[in-house]
């Protein structure tokens, strides 16, 4: 399996050296050359298997041969044996046609454990046989860096770098990067928000020679091996339900693109999706740009659900170079109109081709907590303000006869004051959490600035350059 940059300028490359890469060396993402497809019949054989086991068959054709069924089998085993759900993500019936996918039974309560439990091991397994280091720089709007603090705490071959927006995490979210006590991984509090951060990962990973002194890598959606774990859920949602005998659709809580993206490689393998819905909060620039065509950028606005407050979506380059029949040029402009105006204007058949898979639709606070009420009062689910948009958005597109599933994608307990204001429910972290809410935490404040980032970076980093 080969993968090729969005940006159609960067080196093609297999499984392991894109999931080290991170973003390409031309500014793109790497999408594999070709989607790899199942049949009907092979989709049928997910049925009944845990959901290692589907883990194994969704993700083997990615990997491409480059790691051995044996060890990929038990790479997948350890990293799903974290979680604390037997189905690992199970699915509550919350209404006739509606069904909630619980993506938050890993260590820190939110669905990027799924794939980030899965790439500290495979990315060290990689590294191992290699005999190499990297030194990981991430950016979060909150859940991928408690997960990547998890994951890779106490990894020997990695050092690990987050970048958070200053004041806007919540007290939890903040506290699990904070105080882990392993010494290769560090927390950075941002004066700005997540679009700052991301651009200052990405600006790292554009600055060649930073980048290879230091062996960077990403543990950012930007990173394929986080797209390719997430598509596995896909699969075991729809297989219950019964595809591929039947067809179902995703709501799912926006920021990055990311999930909903890996919901799309699942329907490019084969699996039939009907509609994949958009949900964002106020900051709900996908849902303008598919009502109107127009990527705008505009003033991130702090909301309920903070994980979301993004404006610059990364993975839907993504999807535009599928859109767009795979025209790497037409990205690129695309991409320069961004970083020169804020904005850029989807092409007209991209925009055609989008429609035609996706719907989007945004939620208000008023809203949110409205659906956390609501939601609680009629089947006694507890929702987090990120999967209560999703719901929101769900019900206002329902379709009659069409059956939903709801990416549930933290747990409410991660955003305790905003479930508690929305509803009276205060909700209590599970037990093997409740330390950290005293631990000692210890992080950097940085202003925005590329070079002082940098600075800070080399001067902790313990490993440098691959060997
Ligand atoms: C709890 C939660 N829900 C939803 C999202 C949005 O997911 P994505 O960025 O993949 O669109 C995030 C952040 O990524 C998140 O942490
Ligand atoms: N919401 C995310 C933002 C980063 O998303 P990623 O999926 O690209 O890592 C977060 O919680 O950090």
């Amino acid at each position: 399996m080969q993968f090729v940059s969005t940006r159609g300028e960067a080196p093609v490359l297999g499984f392991s050296d894109v999931m080290l890469q991170g973003l390409a060396r031309d500014g793109g993402l790497y999408v594999p050359a070709e989607w790899p497809r199942f049949s009907p019949e092979e989709i049928r054989a997910l049925r009944g298997l845990s959901y290692p086991e589907a883990a194994f068959v969704v993700m083997r054709p990615f990997v491409g041969g480059e790691i051995s069924d044996e060890d990929l089998k038990s790479i997948i085993d350890e990293s799903y044996g974290t979680f604390r759900h037997t189905a690992t993500c199970p699915l509550v019936q919350t209404g006739p046609a509606e069904f909630v996918l619980e993506l938050f039974h890993g260590p820190t309560l939110a669905f990027k454990d799924v794939a980030m439990q899965f790439l500290a091991r495979v990315m060290d397994h990689v590294l191992e046989k290699r005999g190499e280091r990297v030194t990981i720089a991430g950016a979060t709007s909150g859940d991928t860096g408690g997960a990547a603090i998890e994951a890779f705490a106490g990894a020997k071959r990695a050092d690990v770098f987050i970048l958070f927006p200053h004041g806007r995490v919540s007290p939890v979210q903040q506290r699990q990067m904070t105080t882990s006590k392993a010494d290769n991984v560090h927390a950075i509090a941002i004066e700005g928000n997540f679009d700052d951060c991301q651009g200052l990962v990405k600006a790292m990973f554009n600055d060649h020679g930073f980048r290879d002194r230091i062996g960077l890598s990403g543990v950012n959606s930007i990173n394929w091996a986080r797209i390719m774990a997430q598509t596995v859920y896909y699969f075991t949602a729809a297989v219950s339900l019964g595809a591929p005998d039947r067809s179902v659709s995703f709501a799912v809580p926006t920021g990055n693109f990311g999930d909903i993206f890996a919901g799309y490689v699942a329907k490019r393998m084969g699996l039939p999706i009907d509609r994949l819905i958009i949900a964002t909060n106020s900051n709900d620039i996908l849902a303008r740009t598919l009502a109107t065509g127009s990527y705008e950028t505009r003033e991130v606005v702090p909301t309920m659900s903070p994980s979301m407050d993004i404006q610059v979506s990364s993975n839907f380059e993504r999807l535009l170079f599928e859109a767009a029949g795979r025209d790497a040029a037409e990205v690129r402009a695309c991409m320069e109109s961004l970083k020169q105006s804020g904005s850029f204007t989807v092409p007209a058949a991209a925009l055609e081709r989008i429609r035609a898979e996706f719907d989007a639709g945004r939620a208000s606070e008023e809203e949110t907590a409205q659906t956390i009420r609501e939601t609680l009062e009629n089947s006694g689910y507890l929702a987090d303000p990120h999967t209560a948009t999703a719901l929101k958005v769900a019900r206002e597109k329902a379709i009659p006869g069409e059956t939903m599933i709801v990416l549930s994608t933290a747990h409410p307990a991660k955003f305790p004051q905003a479930v508690k204001d929305a509803c009276g429910v205060t909700p209590a972290l599970p037990v093997w959490l409740e330390g950290i809410m005293s631990a000692q935490e210890r992080f950097t404040v940085l202003p925005s600035d590329l070079k002082m980032v940098e600075d800070h970076i080399i001067r902790r980093a313990r490993a440098v350059s691959r060997e």
